[in-house]
């Protein structure tokens, strides 16, 4: 499918979806200094061609302005003529479009994702267990545990884009960067955000609990 052929409702719905979190997210103050990029695919999938709305690179993200978004391709290359630059980190919206086929991806960066995306970072994942918001990842087993991975944050984004296919664990729509943010997922926009809000609580969670624990026994 051609990137013409796709309805321009579904892209006006794709850019109103965007626009949406966007502006949430910029009042949870998940946008410091610019940094974030956030994308909403449209059209059919195939692993070889498909295309999402992405955030343009540099944009403050807590105003809303007619050069936002642009529309790219499976390789991160714009669909329509544009002088907007996309997100640096296009390549990474890509690798985990092509590996997972989900419908949206939300990245921000947050002192809590940071910090635990640090401490754990030398093993490569950081544990959680017995959580009640692992269920939001559709996880519902008791003391349920799961993985998440952690990537080295090079400033070659290619290299870190060619690392995602071995790091993504099915069960778990998230990838930390080390010191630099996460990456989470979902099928539409609506579930990428459950999953960011579940990741976010699970990293203020253990970051709380690392200090309650430090602090000694009661
Ligand atoms: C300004 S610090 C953040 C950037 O280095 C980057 O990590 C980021 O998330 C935003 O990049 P962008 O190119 O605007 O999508
Ligand atoms: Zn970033």
């Amino acid at each position: 499918m051609s990137f013409s052929a796709i309805r321009l409702e579904q892209k006006q719905a794709a850019l109103h979806d965007l626009r949406g979190i966007k502006e949430l997210f910029a009042a949870r103050n998940w946008f410091p200094g610019t940094s974030g990029n956030l994308s909403v695919r449209v059209g059919d999938f195939a692993p070889e061609q498909f295309y999402f709305a992405v955030t343009a690179s540099g944009k403050d993200k807590s105003v809303h302005t007619p050069e936002d978004y642009l529309f790219v391709d499976q390789d991160g290359a714009p669909c329509e003529e544009t002088g907007l630059k996309p997100s640096a980190e296009t390549l990474i919206h890509c690798e985990i479009y092509r590996k997972t086929g989900c419908g949206a991806i939300f990245h921000v960066h947050t002192i809590d994702n940071n910090l635990m995306s640090d401490w754990y970072g030398d093993q490569g994942y950081m544990l959680a267990q017995g959580i009640e918001l692992i269920k939001a990842f559709n996880i519902w087993e008791e003391d349920a545990a799961i993985r998440i991975p952690i990537l080295p944050n090079y400033a070659d984004i290619p290299r870190i884009a060619e690392l995602v296919p071995d790091a993504l664990d099915p069960a778990v729509p998230g990838i930390l960067l080390r010191n630099h943010g996460i990456y989470a997922w979902g099928k539409n926009a609506f579930e990428a955000k459950k999953h960011l809000e579940a990741f976010e609580f699970i990293f203020e969670y253990s970051y709380r609990r690392l200090l309650l624990n430090a602090a000694g026994n009661k």
